[in-house]
């Protein structure tokens, strides 16, 4: 295997049930890159993560992860961190964090599994059943990182981490690609404490991806439209102030859904689950507020 280089060549790709995912995408990310995938809901962010972790098809000789083919070659070296992963239900059984990162290799790994215990601010007496979601997740972060990794994808992941956390997480991910040889691809709605941290940034729209490059180019684009223009407020970061403009472009450009509305039959149904209340009195309590 090749450095961690990321890339793709017209990448199209089609959901078994023929829905359009991706369309002609080509990218090329270098190795010690740290690219953020930035694009409204359902733009295609998770799709292109999950085939660039090699866990859907992609067309012959579209995607070249080190080089290779992540879904013929296996994911060697290869991490993705997404929903499937933070779903595992062994994280919320009675069970201590000890052991938890030694089933993932900590032992193998002593000065990474520390490391990461102290970045993620970890209490290793920690009972998993008995944590709150953000330090739950700090525990499966650290389970995920141990082993050195030479592609990273990591699917908004970060979300329960207080600021804090996450602003020592980020920088331990900045510097693992400053002294190993690591990528790392992050897709995230949250650009708080981001500033400075990307090298690459993606933009990706309807499936398509609007616009690509070194950050510092694409952030141009604010500083040529002024501050005046900014549809942020001017506390914003230029990355925040960017991600909204291209989120605002995406809409206009999208247009109202084809279906926004929900037909209405003139009928009244009862839905179960809802705690005893149907829709019927959920309709009645809304007309008495
Ligand atoms: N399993 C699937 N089968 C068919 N279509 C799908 C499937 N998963 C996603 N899609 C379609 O692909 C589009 C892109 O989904 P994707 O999960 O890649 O978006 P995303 O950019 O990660 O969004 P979010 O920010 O909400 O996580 C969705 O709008 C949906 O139409």
């Amino acid at each position: 295997m090749g450095p961690p280089s990321i890339a793709t060549t017209a990448l199209t790709y089609t959901f078994p049930n023929h829905q359009q995912g991706l369309t002609d995408i080509t990218l090329s990310l270098p190795a010690r890159s740290r690219t953020l995938l930035i694009g409204a809901n359902g733009a295609g962010k998770t799709t292109l993560l999950r085939l660039l972790a090699g866990k859907r098809l992609a067309p012959a000789g579209t995607i070249a992860v080190s080089g290779v083919d992540p879904f013929q070659h296996g994911l060697r070296g290869v991490t993705y961190l997404g929903l499937e992963w933070v779903l595992n239900a062994i994280v919320r059984t009675d069970v201590g964090v000890a052991e938890l990162l030694r089933s993932v290799g900590g032992d193998a790994f002593p000065a990474r599994r520390d490391e990461l215990v102290r970045v993620l601010d970890i209490d290793t007496a920690w009972r998993m059943h008995a944590v709150s979601d953000g330090e739950r997740r700090r525990v499966q972060l650290a389970m995920g990182l141990i082993r050195p990794w030479s592609v990273l994808l990591l699917d908004e992941i970060t979300v329960d981490l207080d600021v804090w956390s996450r602003a020592q997480f980020l920088g331990w991910l900045r510097r693992e690609t400053e002294i190993r040889e690591c990528t790392v691809v992050y897709a995230t709605h949250v650009l708080d404490n981001l500033a400075g941290w990307p090298t690459h940034l993606v933009h990706m729209h309807l499936g398509t991806v609007k616009g690509w490059g070194p950050a510092d180019e694409m952030l141009k684009e604010v500083d040529e439209a002024g501050e005046e223009a900014w549809v942020g407020s001017p506390g914003n970061s230029k990355l925040g102030e960017l991600a909204l403009r291209w989120l605002r472009d995406d809409l206009k450009e999208r247009g109202p859904r084809s279906q926004n509305k929900i037909p209405s039959e003139g009928r009244t149904y009862t839905v179960s689950g809802l705690g005893g209340y149907g829709l019927e009195s959920m309709a009645a309590m809304e007309e008495e507020r």
